[in-house]
């Protein structure tokens, strides 16, 4: 278990992270999303004792990190794939970490083993693919067996393959009743792997929720219907009871109601219809529209510009409610 309890962090006049208080528990993968520059990797280094908070406490089963006997048996992390030294062999690179942590020799060859890389144990990382460069990170992190996993933005830069794999270990970690912590700035690529949700924008919790709550909450179905006589249709939808939202575009949304029982009440109100679409939110605007006030930075009709500059209060997707047709995430 990892407690954050007003964990706050500035930089000079800067607050990076700000008054964060959660709890990321065992036995399920925690998604940690957030836009670019929302704190995420801050935090992530605060956990590990990388860096110092200003203010607030984290505690790993209780205790600070710095209290921790070896504890990269308590807690591994992939932070940057980059990290390792270009020179050595895998291996060695391994073996290093184990001998300064009285970890088992023999463990280096198991997790060489269990992240596909006993191949090439022998060669420079220099000369790895990013691909094998995640994976020996991984190695690393799995190295003391630890109740507690971190991975910063893992599946950056990987191969379809090379996702699968990781959304895999994860999930298999926290089968296990390990506790899963994951970064990443993709809502999509959370649906798949997380059970639970931290959000942050800005260095501010936006959300902690369950992924089922949050796609309850944000995935919601509707049908789309645009007429030329919209009084008409819209009388005769409430008089069967129905409840509509118009857009600003004079669409009509129709939320828990089957598209074929729309079609067949136009056709007997003799009602035009230019659109009948059945529509999903997706679970990914729905991110963007949570954190989108507090994105650092978004794309303008110029390219990328300080999200402080275009009004905070602005609707970053530029419309109400955006909602695209298809599957959710
Ligand atoms: N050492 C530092 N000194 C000053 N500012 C910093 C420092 N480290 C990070 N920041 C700033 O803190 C903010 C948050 O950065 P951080 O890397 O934690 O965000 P992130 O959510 O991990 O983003 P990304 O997804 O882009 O990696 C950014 O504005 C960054 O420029």
């Amino acid at each position: 278990m990892i407690e954050l309890a007003g964990v706050t962090k500035r930089y000079g006049e800067k607050v990076v992270v700000d008054d964060l208080t959660f709890h990321v528990r065992p036995g399920s993968v925690t998604g940690f999303l957030g836009p670019n520059g929302a704190g995420k990797s801050t935090t992530m280094r605060m956990m590990l004792d990388l860096d110092r908070p200003t203010a607030g406490q984290v505690r790993i089963d209780g205790k600070r990190y710095a209290e921790l006997r070896d504890p990269l048996r308590y807690i591994g992390a992939l932070l940057d794939a980059k990290a390792m030294h270009g020179g050595r062999s895998a291996r060695d690179n391994l073996m290093c970490l184990a001998l300064s942590n009285r970890i088992p020799a023999a463990r280096v060859d198991e997790v060489l083993e269990e992240v596909g890389l006993a191949a090439v144990a022998r060669k420079r990382p220099k000369g790895f693919s990013l691909g094998m460069g995640q994976r020996l990170g991984i190695a690393a992190a799995l190295l003391g067996d630890p109740e507690i996993l971190m991975f910063d933005e893992p599946v950056n830069g990987l191969d379809p393959e090379g996702i699968h794999w990781i959304r895999t270990l994860m999930r298999d970690l926290a089968a296990k009743g390990r506790t899963v912590f994951v970064s990443s700035h993709l809502m999509s690529e959370m649906a798949l792997t997380a059970d639970h949700l931290v959000v942050i924008g800005r260095g501010r919790l936006l959300a902690d929720t369950s992924m089922p709550e949050f796609i309850a909450q944000n995935s919601r179905s509707f049908v789309r219907m645009r007429t030329p006589e919209p009084e008409k249709l819209h009388d005769a939808l409430c008089a069967a009871g129905i409840v509509v939202e118009t857009t600003p575009e004079g669409a009509f949304e129709v939320p828990d109601v089957p598209v074929e029982r729309l079609g067949e009440l136009a056709a007997e109100h003799g009602v035009v219809l230019h659109e009948l679409s059945p529509e999903h939110a997706s679970l990914e605007e729905a991110f963007i529209r949570m954190t989108g006030a507090a994105a650092e930075y978004r794309t303008g009709p110029h390219g990328a510009l300080p999200a402080q500059a275009r009004g905070a209060a602005e609707d970053p997707t530029g419309h109400r409610g955006a909602r695209t047709a298809g599957k959710d995430a």
